[in-house]
């Protein structure tokens, strides 16, 4: 979607993360709420070969997987007026140009009980996708996290800010995948250490 299709008719639009935007979203906004989507589950199954890694050892990022059986919780930040062209534009750079998610609108859910849905705009990267690297074990995933960087900094440090937001602001949720990645990735990083 163009940018000028995602905000036509609209004084505001909300944006949801649930990887790196979580805890950088680089883009000025008006609030932000914590809650849900519906019918996607969060998987380590993206390759970065900029942010997060390079083209000889990609990293591994987040993208959306379809399930109708699954919520994903992260953050949804809403920009008006100007904020909308600036955060879009950013985010195209970002997130389509170097990451080769695409755009879509899904039901966002405020976290509370009696709050009701609000479209957001997400990034998502697809498995027809060029960087798209798909499934593996925990043990495989983070032991790729443990070695992998990128122009933006560490793959750990994108996998343990986004463990500690879950921990942090969404508590209630067990999100077995992205802890049994982190404990991998930390094993790894002990033995890395110890073998100095
Ligand atoms: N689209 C997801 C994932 C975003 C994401 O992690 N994108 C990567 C691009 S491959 C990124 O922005 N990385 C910046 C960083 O690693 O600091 C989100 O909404 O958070």
């Amino acid at each position: 979607m163009k940018p000028q299709d995602i905000t036509a008719g609209k004084s505001s639009l909300w944006i949801f993360g649930y990887g790196s935007l979580v805890w950088k979203p680089d883009f000025r906004y008006k609030r932000s709420q914590v809650g849900y989507i519906q019918g996607y589950k969060r998987r380590f199954w993206h390759g970065d070969n900029f942010h997060r890694g390079n083209d000889e050892l990609p990293g591994r990022v987040v993208t959306l997987i379809e399930d109708d059986d699954e919520s994903t919780w992260g953050v949804a930040f809403e920009v008006s007026g100007s904020q909308m062209e600036e955060s879009l534009k950013y985010l195209n750079v970002r997130e389509t140009v170097r990451g080769g998610y695409i755009t879509k609108m899904v039901d966002f859910f405020p976290e509370g009980e009696d709050q009701s849905p609000v479209q957001a705009l997400v990034y998502i990267a697809t498995s027809d996708n060029a960087l798209y690297l798909g499934p593996a074990s925990p043990e495989e995933i983070g032991a790729q996290i443990a070695v992998s960087r990128g122009k933006t900094g560490h793959n750990l440090e994108y996998l343990l800010r986004l463990a500690e937001f879950m921990r942090s602001s969404c508590p209630h949720v067990e999100d077995h995948h992205l802890f049994s990645i982190e404990a991998a990735a930390l094993t790894v990083v002990s033995y890395l250490l110890a073998a100095q």
